[in-house]
């Protein structure tokens, strides 16, 4: 007997933080749904996403391999929004069809082998179905008993089978891939990042993605005194950080000239924060272009002198849109196990020339003085220089 004698292989979903949600669930879910259907574009297959109640399931079309059920599985663990992402088996809905695709189900799994310890676990959707859940669960148990003699163990099984009864039909399915948790991308509106090729900021995109914000990216390049590398890495960062959202644009700022500028102003210790001042009012500006309502950053209190809380709290009077930190709290160690586990981490380790070498003095500032970064933008008219800044901006679509 094989499992496509029993039924389709298909792809079930659990939900994470909107279930939580009151009146607009279901406006999250509808995104949800879209963000899915969005991100298995590329199978080129007609892939049909339905919400059922509590969960979203995949169908795939009629005698879909296995295999191709699995990469969709993986697929979706990275869309925000899912707990969980369980590859099941869809059956007809009758208590025999149920046992053997049960038993057939964990044929080949380790703990069966071994004699490991199992429980099923039941849910009724439809409450039309002949057995109750716990009905049910007795029924495929003891027949896994039997076939396999697993002894049963209902507070820790090694191993758990999982039935679903669903209006239209019956998933049957065992553990599952963990999803990212959070938000459907776009629930909470755009915002744009400012991303280095370093660690933290694209791990800041990440977690505010997490979060609900569809985000944009922008780079500042030491062009015309650095070379092309450090955006060849953003570029490869935006890329990895896409499969979270997708339809991301990179956006460039050639930055060496106004660093020169602040470099003439002469004063060397408070070049760093007033350079970073006009990054960020220069992302001000392209944030209303673009629509977005926040600006994020990869800051961690305390990492580098230029996250002090007196000089975090001078970027912050340099604009007005808020600015998102998501990485605050975090130490480097916390922030670079992320980065590994997004796929970030490899890239931003690639050696480049950074803008901000340009500018690195030899003794920084940690208490800088807003009257006196003031001063600073005012013989450089740092308002008009970030609107020139903003206005010299080149797209990278993916
Ligand atoms: N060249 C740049 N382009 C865009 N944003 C930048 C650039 N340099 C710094 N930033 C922004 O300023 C934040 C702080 O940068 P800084 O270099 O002080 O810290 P960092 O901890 O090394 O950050 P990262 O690892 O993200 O480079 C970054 O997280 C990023 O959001």
């Amino acid at each position: 007997m094989t499992m496509s004698a029993l039924g389709e292989p298909c792809v079930l979903l659990k939900l994470g933080e909107i279930v939580l949600k009151g009146k607009n669930r279901e406006l999250f879910e509808r995104r949800l749904v879209g963000n899915i259907r969005a991100a298995l574009k590329d199978f080129d297959l007609k892939i049909d996403v339905r919400q059922r109640h509590g969960v979203i399931a995949i169908f795939l079309p009629a005698g879909t391999g296995v295999e191709v059920a699995d990469q969709v599985a993986q697929r979706v663990t990275e869309v925000p929004g899912l707990v969980w992402i369980h590859r099941a088996w869809r059956v007809a809905k009758d208590p025999d069809t149920v046992v053997k695709a049960a038993i057939e189900l964990i044929k080949d799994r380790d703990e069966v082998k071994r004699g490991a310890t199992f429980a099923v676990r039941s849910r009724r959707r439809d409450k039309r179905f002949p057995l109750k859940s716990n009905e049910l669960d007795r029924l495929v148990g003891g027949h896994i008993n039997d076939v396999y003699g697993l002894p049963v163990n209902l507070k820790r099984p090694e191993l758990t089978v999982f039935v679903e009864v669903d209006r239209d039909e019956v998933f049957v399915f065992t553990d599952g891939l963990p999803g990212q948790g959070g938000l459907p991308v776009g629930s909470s509106g755009r915002a744009l990042v400012l991303m280095s090729g370093g660690i933290d900021s694209p791990v800041a995109a990440y977690r505010m993605m997490r979060r609900g914000l569809h985000v944009d990216f922008l780079h500042f390049s030491g062009i015309p005194f650095t070379t092309s590398e450090s955006i060849y890495k953003a570029y490869a960062l935006v890329r990895r950080l896409d499969r979270f959202q997708g339809k991301s644009r990179l956006w460039v700022v050639p930055f060496g000239k106004a660093q020169q500028s602040i470099r003439n102003s002469g004063q060397d210790r408070l070049a760093v924060i007033a350079q970073r001042r006009l990054m960020l009012k220069t992302a001000e500006e392209v944030a209303h272009r673009i629509r977005a309502g926040a600006l994020i950053t990869g800051d961690a209190l305390g990492q580098v002198s230029s996250q002090t809380l007196q000089n975090i709290t001078a970027q912050d009077h340099a604009v007005e849109l808020p600015i998102l930190r998501p990485l605050i709290g975090w130490d480097k160690t916390e922030i670079m196990a992320e980065a590994r586990r997004i796929g970030t981490l490899e890239i931003s380790e690639l050696p480049d020339e950074d803008c901000c070498t340009l500018l690195a003095p030899k003794r920084a500032e940690t208490r800088a003085k807003i009257e006196d970064l003031k001063l600073i933008e005012k013989r450089l008219d740092a308002e008009e220089l970030a609107v020139q800044l903003a206005d010299s901006i080149q797209e990278y679509t993916l």
